[in-house]
């Protein structure tokens, strides 16, 4: 039987990859076999591509660069790593995917939708999320959490550095994507304590994929 495919996605700093690997680790518990991945990134080739977004490298060049350089990123990505494990039976638990550039790239960005869909139909393919959790909360807690992570001296990056106003909307765009898709993406609240947080999303993945009968 063929792996389930489970994103997150949310803003700066809301708690994604923590919940990410508390999710991973209940399914271990419960003897499912996950493999744990990021965007960009995810594979070596993928990675070196993270390092040029996220440096502000491909910045000048502006946001359909960032689109094209994502979906090469995920293209790899998706055929090196993620696929493979869903046709062993593998589940792969996705530290953002395609909805982070339909936001950060189309809301915010500007690239029409149109042109966000090709790239993902090129990248991915049908290589789809079976349950997207989007993390939701105020972009300022977000932000303060990433900043705590990251220490006080630490330089923000490409997006981190974006004023309040790009996160609140960015937060805003999380939110039409996960009403638009109601078969796909559930809202979190991820306000509050991690361990509550987390007693939220394994009962929408509980709900979503075992009650539904998509685990035996
Ligand atoms: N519910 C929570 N309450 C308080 N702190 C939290 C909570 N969840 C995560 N954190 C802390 O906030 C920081 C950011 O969390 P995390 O790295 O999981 O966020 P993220 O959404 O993956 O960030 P990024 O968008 O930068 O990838 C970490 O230091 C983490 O320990
Ligand atoms: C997949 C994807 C990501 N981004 C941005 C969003 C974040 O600012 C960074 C990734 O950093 P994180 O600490 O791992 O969350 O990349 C993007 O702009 N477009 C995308 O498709």
């Amino acid at each position: 039987m063929r792996g389930r495919f489970i994103t997150f996605e949310g803003g700066e700093g809301v708690g994604k990859s923590t919940q990410l690997k508390r999710l991973a680790a209940a399914l271990e518990r419960r003897g499912v076999e996950v493999i744990v991945t990021r965007e960009p990134g995810g594979s070596p080739r993928a990675e070196a591509l993270r390092d040029v977004l996220l440096s502000g490298g491909a910045k000048r060049f502006g946001p359909l660069a960032e689109t094209v350089l994502v979906a090469a990123a995920r293209a790899d990505h998706v055929e090196r790593t993620i696929r493979p494990a869903l046709d062993r039976g593998v589940w792969a638990l996705c530290d953002r995917f395609i909805d982070s550039t339909r936001a950060y790239q189309g809301v915010l960005g500007g690239v029409e939708p149109e042109l966000i869909r090709a790239f993902e139909t090129l990248a991915a393919g049908q290589t789809m999320p079976d349950l997207t959790l989007i993390l939701d909360a105020p972009a300022a807690i977000g932000l303060e959490r990433a900043k705590l992570r990251a220490g006080a001296l630490a330089t923000p990056d490409r997006f981190e550095a974006e004023d309040g106003s790009f996160h609140e909307r960015l937060r805003r765009a999380f939110v039409e994507i996960a009403r638009a898709e109601p078969e796909r993406c559930l809202l979190i609240d991820a306000g509050g304590d991690a361990d509550v947080v987390e007693r939220r999303v394994w009962e929408a993945v509980e709900r979503r994929l075992f009650m539904a009968g998509a685990v035996q």
